[in-house]
Order: C-alpha cells, then structure tokens, then sequence
C-alpha cells in the first residue's frame, strides 16, 4: 500500500519515538459480525501491531468493551495475541477501565446499573431478535439480529433514554446498538490523558463508529500533530466526513499499519 500524503502522518514518520496510535477495537481492528461474542480480531492485526510497538512511543486500545473482553476475542492459538503486543494498553468501557502489563484497574460499577439489568428485559420483551449484552459497567442492546434492526432500533431510542435518565446513565449510540453506560467518560478525554501521560509528540487514531468521534476531537484539540482514520463502512458515515484517511475497514485498517511499520523499518 502506498502510505496517503498528510502532514500528521508524516510527523508520525519522522519522529516515530514521540507517536502514540490509538485504535478503537470493533469495525476497526475486528470486522463487524452479528454475534459480539464471536468479533475476533482480524487475524493479521496483533502480528502488525507487535512489529508496530516496537518503533513508536505507545500503542493504545479505546474501546467500548472491557478490558478482558478484548484481550480474549485478541487472542490467537496460531499466533501472536494482542496480549502480545509490546507495552499495550487498553483502556475499555471508554475510558473508565484500564489494562496494562496484565493488570485491570477499574472502578467499583455504578449502582444504576442494577436497575438496569431489572428493566431491560421487560423494554426488550416483544422485540424479536434483540440482544441485551451484560458488560459490568455497562450494558448494551443490540438489534443486529432483530427481523427490522433499524426500525427496532429507532423504536427502542425513547425508552431507553427514559430508562437512562431515571437510572443516572447515558446512552451511547453505535453500530446498531444502544448502550447504558456511566457518564463522565468518553474516549475523547481517555485518549487526552493518554496524551499527556505520555508526552506525545504526534498521534494517530483509527476508529468506525459514533463514539469515536470524540477520539477524533480529541486529536484536533492535541497540540500536537494528529490524523484521523476511519475504517469505512457503508453504516456510518460521520467518521468519514471527519477523517484524514478513509481505508476499507477492519482489513484497511491493517493494511495501513503494514505499510506504516514497513516505512519505519525501512522495507
Ligand atoms: O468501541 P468499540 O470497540 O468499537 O466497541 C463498540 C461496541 O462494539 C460492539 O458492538 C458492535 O460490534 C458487534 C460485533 O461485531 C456487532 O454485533 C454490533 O452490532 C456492533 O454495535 C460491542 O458489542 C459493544 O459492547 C461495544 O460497545
């Protein structure tokens, strides 16, 4: 692949020591699949990324999913695993927990939540298909799997919202998804911290859905050098609207850090 021109980019090139790559997890380092417990990581992904954090100044995961969560749908018998990954960290649930060098820090889960395991089923009640996915300090609702998944969708939006304002939770929109999850924290603000923590001179940042798009508003108001990456898909555009380099999902994505490493390595 022949790297796209843009001035982020090759700031990253230059001073690759300084960079920091941040990657969302699903539709950008996984292919999108009906089942979220089967999205395993696009096979090639932890190999790259291990040659990858070798030459930059951080590799960072932002992902809805907890922590562990990640690293088991990363993980790979054959080869490399993201566990594998050289000084990873990943931050989950958008921010609100961490995983490095085998350990999760996280906090305790917020009391909402009970009452949102009690209502749910009862709102999803008569709606075929629909997946309700229990993550500790969120859960999501899933209609990817339901007869109509946008208009089930749609018609789930207002009672959910109720739901989360009676509860003292947001809801996070996605890919066919609604999710109830702690306020406070985006992936934004975690990749600025991350920033910061590590006195990052460039940053990167890749990602395919809705809640990335406060990473890519983070990456504007860096004072650093920065480009955005969208793993495209014909479900959102936003991302793509906002971003400085469009591949061809979670393969692009892939591709993109290959051609990334090989120019750092000088092959
Ligand atoms: O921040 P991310 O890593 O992108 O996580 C966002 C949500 O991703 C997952 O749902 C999405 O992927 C599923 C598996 O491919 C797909 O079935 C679903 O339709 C997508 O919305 C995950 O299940 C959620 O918990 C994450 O919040």
């Amino acid at each position: 692949m022949m790297l796209p021109e843009h001035t982020g980019l090759e700031a990253l090139l230059a001073d690759p020591s300084g960079a920091v790559i941040g990657l969302d997890y699903d539709g950008t380092l996984a292919p999108i699949v009906a089942d979220p417990a089967s999205a395993r990581i696009h096979p090639e992904a932890p190999g790259v990324l291990a040659e990858l954090a070798k030459r930059v100044g951080g590799i960072v995961i932002v992902t809805g999913r907890p922590p562990g969560t990640a690293l088991a749908l990363g993980a790979s018998a054959s080869g490399p695993s993201l566990a594998d990954v050289p000084g990873l960290v990943i931050l989950g649930h958008y921010g609100l927990e961490r995983w490095e060098a085998g350990r999760i820090t996280a906090p305790p889960p917020f009391r909402g939540l009970e009452q949102v395991r009690e209502r749910l089923p009862i709102i999803v009640r008569g709606f075929g298909g629909v997946l309700i996915e229990d993550k500790g300090q969120a859960v999501a609702v899933h209609t990817r799997t339901s007869p109509d998944p946008e208009a089930t969708l749609e018609e789930l939006r207002g009672p959910i919202s109720d739901l989360a304002a009676e509860t003292g939770l947001v809801v996070e929109p996605g890919r066919l998804v609604l999710e109830l999850r702690p306020a406070g924290m985006d992936k934004g603000r975690a990749l600025s911290r991350f920033l910061a923590e590590r006195r990052a001179r460039s940053v990167m940042f890749a990602g395919d859905d809705l809640g990335d798009l406060a990473a890519f508003d983070a990456v504007v108001a860096a004072p650093i050098p920065g480009v955005r990456v969208c793993s495209g898909s014909a479900e959102v555009t936003a991302l793509a609207e906002r971003a400085d380099i469009v591949v061809d999902g979670p393969a692009g994505v892939v591709e993109l850090l290959r051609a990334i490493t090989q120019r750092l390595n000088g092959s």
